[in-house]
Parts: C-alpha cells; structure tokens; sequence
C-alpha cells in the first residue's frame, strides 16, 4: 500500500528519542525515530523484544515525555504541551491498550469501560457501548471486576475502554496477545475496518504476524530505530521482514 503524499498524518514523530538508565547501565530504546503514522491506515509495529517498541507508542501516546524530539498528534506538539493539555488530548483524541490492561481493580468491566468517557466529561452513548460490548463478546462479564475475570476477558474490556471515546487514534501494546486466534481475528477485523470507514489511525505492537497482516503498513523495529517496513503485509511477508531483520537467510 502505498501512502498518498496528500493523506493526513495522524500521528508524526521527528528525533525522537528516549534513554533509560546511566552509564554503562544506559539503554537508547528509541533513537532518533522519525514517522509518519496517516490517518485511516492500521499500523503494525514488530521487532525483537527489547527493541524499543513499547517505549515508541507510550511516546507517540504522551505516555513518557521523551530525552529528545517531537511527537504531533493531528496537527498538535504533544511534547510542547504541558500536562493539563496533554491529558485533555490523550483522553479525546488518543485510545490506549496498554500490555497489562491497566484496569482498575475496584470497578467492574462496565464502570472501567465507561471511566475515560467520566474523566473527559464525554457524554455516554448506551449504543455505542452495546455494539462495542457485543463485537468484543463480553457482555457476561460487565459487573465483574477485573479479578473476576480471565486474561482473555480483561483484555478484551482494556480494548472497549480504549474505544468508548471513538478516538481518532489507537495506540495499543499487544492488543490481542492473551485472545485466541477467533477473537483475534474478530477484533482486528473490526480495528481494520475502523480505520477504512471511519478514517480512525491505529498503531499495534504485536509479536503475531498474523495479527500483523492485518495491517496496512507493518513497521519494522530494532534497536531503537525504524529498519524497515512491509506494506500490504501477508504473514509470510512479515515473518520473512523479520528474519531479515535478524540476517536470517530463507
Ligand atoms: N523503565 C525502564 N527502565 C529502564 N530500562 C527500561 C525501562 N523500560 C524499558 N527499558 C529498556 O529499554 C529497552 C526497550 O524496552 P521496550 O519495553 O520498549 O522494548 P519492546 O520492544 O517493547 O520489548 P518487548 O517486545 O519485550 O515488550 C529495553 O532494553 C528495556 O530493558
């Protein structure tokens, strides 16, 4: 797929970079990354673990202020913003699925589905709520609290939450790593479509190249930086980026 020079950028990142750590302990997880995410278009991101992956979209997020260079979302300087505006940003414009869920304890899946749409005195919508709850297949599971619940439910509650406020963007860690292959395929389906309809933008890290044939565009990661990428993605295309990446000959 190749990315018209006219689409808007949902999301773009110049420099960006983000260490941890001093000394000889010092790790670069994100060097100098520069990107441009359009709208409408479902990006995968993929690479060894330790590469920097999870850093990059808590950057792009406004998750973790980066050591360097700027991330826009939409046409906005998410790193010149102070936390006020940031947060107003990240509650209506981005959607995150975070690796651990980040799922309050104390709430049921209902309460924590509709928490961003509180904070951001978003109105509530009953029917988008029911379609999200019936595409994700949990409607068993609304008055439950987290602990109550399998990896798989959680995970699939962490998704709603992330889609209660429609956002523009979709930044998600490893969306579908604890569902089997059916609801996998049924939410990334719906992700897609999303994103073609709707001109919603989503960013997924996932180690499954079958997730990422999904995609549009599946970024490929390694040491902190871009090192290529895979448009049209089938999962052979993608695990074939991937052994390249490792200099593994096929
Ligand atoms: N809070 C932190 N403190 C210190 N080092 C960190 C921290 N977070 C990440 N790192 C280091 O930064 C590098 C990139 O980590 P990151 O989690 O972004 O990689 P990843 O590609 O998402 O990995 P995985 O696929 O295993 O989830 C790693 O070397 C990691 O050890």
């Amino acid at each position: 797929m190749d990315i018209p020079e006219d689409q808007p950028l949902a999301l773009r990142a110049r420099g960006l970079t983000k260490a941890y750590g001093r000394g000889a302990a010092r790790v670069v997880a994100v060097d100098h990354v520069d990107l441009d995410v359009p709208s409408g278009v479902l990006t995968a991101v993929m690479g060894p673990s330790g590469s920097g992956k999870t850093t990059l979209v808590h950057l792009l997020a406004g998750l973790d202020r980066p050591d360097a260079g700027d991330v826009w979302v939409g046409g906005e300087r998410i790193t010149a913003m102070r936390d006020r505006e940031l947060a107003r940003v990240r509650g209506r414009i981005v959607g995150f699925v975070f690796q651990g869920f980040n799922l309050l304890q104390t709430m049921t899946a209902r309460e924590n589905i509709l928490l961003p749409l509180r904070l951001n005195a978003l109105p509530h919508d009953e029917d988008w709520l029911d379609s999200l709850v019936t595409m994700l297949g949990i409607g068993r599971e609304l008055e439950r609290r987290p602990y109550e619940m399998s990896g798989g439910q959680q995970q699939r509650v962490a998704i709603a939450r992330a889609l209660i406020t429609r956002p523009r963007i979709v930044l998600a860690d490893e969306p579908t790593g604890n569902l089997d292959t059916h609801a996998s395929a049924e939410i990334l389906a719906h992700l897609r479509q999303s994103c073609r309809e709707l001109g919603q933008s989503v960013v997924m890290v996932t180690h499954d190249p079958t997730a990422a044939s999904y995609a549009g565009r599946v970024l490929l990661f390694a040491d902190g930086k871009v090192a290529g990428h895979v448009t049209d993605p089938t999962p052979d295309a993608v695990l074939a980026g991937l052994d390249a990446l490792a200099g593994v000959e096929r």
